[in-house]
């Protein structure tokens, strides 16, 4: 005789809420074989621990706690953590080829559909990453575009002389021009021009990779979805426009030597073909990546070495020693004056711009140090976890650039090389997705910190009584990007003699400059 029919409907009611439950108690669960992390709750993971602020701290405490790699749970999605040097070698650098996808992410993919630095690794990212690395390459930026950054280095130090209390401004102008004389052609001669303002971001929006029920939120109710498409449509018209504008002047016969000239003439051509958009969206992602990440790390120059005195000093001896006080230093005293180096490394290791690195996706199952990393996890180098490690780095938090004082190379060279114990630090990244405009990076630095030291005493603001305010290194944004919040100095030229100096070396480069507008 058959069961009742209440007696099978409540059966079955029951085993589809037991299964329920054990789906949404495991949802959000660490697998026993993940490497170890904080305990997580049903559904969330770990997800409500990680903090809306100063997020690098929190992912620091749990690598004290756990080791050099740990694991969050985010829903259904996993993130590695890797906390020191040899992790992020034999998996980012040694395994780069199945380390080097991006998480996917479909607001991100809609907002930065063109930007290569959010696309996995396919053939049209090879494509687009082998023209930038070609044409950011040490021998291109020394042989082509050597003599405008020196000059724009000497309007800074002018711009500093005449309006010192905007110093801001004029980091900001100074570096989205550098990156723009190489990209576009165009040299940006005021904080305000096209070329010194061109940026956007996508701003927040909702997790539903790792949480797919968002999905089922009609698009309506999301204004994120719609944002990510109004940011893809705003960058994009911006990076047209600024191609249009290479394209014009090419019709004009002014042929200049950055990349979009290249590009625009066939000189270099992409393995993927790309269409006119793409090819503006694809040098105005290099923009993108080399202005602000680049001024946000002279800022933290400048925010240190008005708090440590005696550093500028040691960096002033040296100078005053290659230099003298009648001739400003150029990329060519780069061997004779290391502690120049030394201080761009310590900045960048007290204070990476992107603290807690650029994620990858593993493409495949793989197993460290027995446990296993799961398919499409998003991979992290966290910089600021390894750099704040004392084992690593003795007495983190102290800033010294001395304890670089015996790796005088410059960053790349330390990545680059498999004695991955020696590298200096993490600020770049690392693997196959390491930044690509390292070099371009490095230069500009070096360049603008050699000037700065060379012409001017970084010094405290004072207050109505004549006293020196306090300097706050803790002062930072937390924004998508580690920026101090603005602060006040004093830029203290060092001498007439190094005033006429800086007054001398802007009249010379002055009309050269404006070429490049
Ligand atoms: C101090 C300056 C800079 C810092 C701290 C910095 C930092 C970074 C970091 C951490 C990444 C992610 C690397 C990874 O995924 O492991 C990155 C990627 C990238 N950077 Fe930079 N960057 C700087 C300057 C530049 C410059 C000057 C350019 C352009 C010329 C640039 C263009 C890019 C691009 C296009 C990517 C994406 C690379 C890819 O996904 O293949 N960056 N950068």
């Amino acid at each position: 005789m058959g069961r009742p029919v209440g007696y099978t409907f409540g059966l079955a009611a029951l085993v589809v809420t037991a299964f329920c439950i054990r789906f949404l108690y495991k949802f959000g669960s660490r697998d026993k074989r993940l490497p170890p992390g904080p305990p997580t709750i049903p559904i969330l993971g770990n997800a409500h621990q990680i903090p809306g602020q100063s997020v690098e701290k929190k992912f620091k405490e749990w690598a004290d706690i756990y080791g050099p790699i740990y694991s969050l749970k985010i829903g259904a999605g996993t993130l590695i953590m890797l906390n020191d040097k040899r992790t992020v070698h034999d998996l980012l650098d040694k395994r780069s080829a199945i380390y080097s996808e991006r998480p996917k992410d479909q607001q991100m993919m809609t907002a930065l559909a063109e930007n290569f630095a959010f696309w996995d690794a396919n053939p049209a990212w090879r494509a687009s990453r082998k023209i930038a690395a070609h044409f950011v390459s040490p021998k291109n930026l020394d042989e082509t575009v050597m003599a405008v950054q020196e000059a724009e280095a000497s309007q800074l130090m002018h711009d500093l002389l005449n309006t010192p209390e905007d110093f801001f401004n004029h980091v900001k102008r100074v570096t989205a021009s550098v990156a723009s004389i190489v990209i576009f052609g165009f040299r940006a001669p005021t904080p305000d021009s096209f070329w010194a303002t061109v940026s956007s971001t996508p701003g927040t929006y909702l997790p539903i990779e790792q949480f797919p029920i968002l999905n089922y939120i009609p698009s309506f109710l999301v204004p994120s979805k719609k944002r990510a498409k109004t940011c893809f449509d705003t960058v994009s018209s911006i990076w047209v426009e600024a191609h249009s504008q290479v394209v014009a002047r090419r019709q004009k016969g002014d042929h200049r030597v950055s990349l979009g000239d290249r590009l625009i003439s066939g000189e270099m051509k992409s393995d993927v073909e790309m269409s006119p958009r793409q090819e503006a969206n694809f040098i105005g992602t290099l923009h993108q990546g080399a202005a602000d990440t680049t001024s946000t790390m002279v800022l933290t120059n400048i925010l240190y070495l008005a708090k440590h005195p005696w550093i500028q000093k040691k960096a002033q001896e040296e100078l005053d020693r290659v230099c003298g006080d009648h001739r400003a230093p150029t990329w060519d005293d780069f061997k004779n004056l290391p502690y120049i180096n030394c201080i761009v490394k310590e900045s960048m290791r007290m204070r990476p711009v992107l603290p807690t690195g650029v994620p990858v996706r593993v493409n495949r199952d793989d197993w460290f140090d027995g446990y296993l990393i799961p398919k499409d996890s998003a991979v992290f180098c966290p910089a600021y976890n390894i750099h704040m490690n004392a084992d690593l780095y003795p007495d983190p938090h102290n800033y010294n650039p001395d304890r670089y004082l015996n790796r005088p190379l410059l960053a790349m060279s330390y990545a680059g090389s498999p004695d991955y114990e020696n590298r200096d630090h993490y600020s770049y990244g690392a693997g196959r997705r390491i930044c690509v405009g390292i070099h371009l990076a490095e230069r500009t630095l070096w360049r603008l910190t050699a000037r700065l030291l060379w012409a001017y005493s970084i010094k405290p603001e004072l207050d109505e009584k004549g006293n020196e305010l306090e300097i706050d290194t803790d002062a930072y944004d937390d924004g998508l990007l580690c920026c101090p919040k603005p602060f006040n100095v004093r830029f203290v030229p060092r001498s007439e003699k190094h005033v006429e100096v800086i007054k001398k070396d802007f009249e010379a480069v002055e009309d050269y400059l404006k070429t490049w507008e």
